[in-house]
């Protein structure tokens, strides 16, 4: 061990004359960062022998602040691939959704324009529309990612995607979506879609986020939901009448495409 451990029993050895009360001073002298310690606070074992001792348990994994390191890893994991993504627009919507179904076919479409306008299309990287969006995009040569997420029985992620990452934690991969798109498209979907889709709005009406156009393909499926939002939602003062603006719903892709670039006035 490269630290300097003296044996404690033999530090303080008699120095005849020096007090007449017999008290000496310390002979040896334990460094531990900008401390030093001395005598019985010398500890018994050094700071590498500690980080080389093989571990009794690995119960330490799952405690909080080993879990805030790898939180921190996956930060810095994504936007280390991202920073250099360029511009993008992020696809949402369901993940069961069938390569016959008319959605696939809009995303699929969806993710092709974005590509031929420049632009990167970030999805979940899953299946369905996920795996439509990045069809498309990969098909007319564009950046394809796939920001997966660890699921049991998943598959991973779709074989569209150019640039994958995966991450264990929900809440990192919601930051990269919102850090590298400048707009959304919102294709059908369930509880996941609504979840990132409000996410998207809750941030951009509470400032935390740059405006950025968010588009709601399909105005059959999704216009129930704008319904109960521009009434009971507005009626009950839940929203404000501008916070309804921050949406565009359409059946056109190309529009939801324009909008989602910013190519067209919301
Ligand atoms: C449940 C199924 C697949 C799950 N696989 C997913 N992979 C990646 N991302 C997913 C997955 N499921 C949901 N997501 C995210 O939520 C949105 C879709 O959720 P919804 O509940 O289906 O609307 C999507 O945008 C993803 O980001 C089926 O095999």
């Amino acid at each position: 061990m490269s630290e300097e451990r003296g044996d404690v029993d033999n530090q303080r050895k008699a120095s005849p004359g020096l007090d007449p009360s017999g008290a000496v001073p310390y002979e040896t002298t334990y460094h531990k960062g900008p401390v030093i310690l001395r005598g019985d606070m010398i500890p018994d074992e050094s700071t590498s022998e500690h980080l080389l001792r093989p571990d009794d348990s690995p119960d330490w994994l799952h405690t909080d602040p080993w879990r805030v390191l790898r939180i921190q890893a996956e930060f810095v994991d994504g936007f280390s691939a991202l920073a250099g993504l360029g511009p993008a627009v992020a696809c949402f919507g369901s993940a069961r959704t069938g390569r016959e179904d008319a959605a696939y076919v809009a995303a699929r479409t969806a993710g092709g324009l974005l590509a031929k306008a420049g632009y990167a299309v970030i999805t979940g990287g899953g299946p369905g529309i996920m795996e439509a969006a990045n069809r498309g995009c990969a098909e007319a040569g564009g950046k394809s990612v796939g920001l997966g997420i660890e699921l049991p029985h998943e598959e991973g992620i779709n074989r569209w995607v150019n640039m994958g990452i995966t991450f264990r934690y929900f809440f990192v991969r919601k930051v990269m979506f919102m850090k590298y798109s400048s707009g959304g498209i919102v294709f059908p979907g369930g509880f996941g879609t609504l979840d990132e889709a409000f996410e998207m709005l809750t941030l951009i009406q509470t400032h935390k986020a740059k405006s950025m156009p968010v588009v709601f393909f399909g105005s059959e499926y999704w216009g129930g939901l704008f319904d109960w939002i521009s009434g009971p939602v507005t009626s009950h003062g839940m929203i404000s009448a501008p916070d309804r603006t921050l949406v565009t719903i359409t059946d056109d892709v190309e529009e939801a495409v324009r909008v989602a670039t910013g190519a067209a006035a919301r």
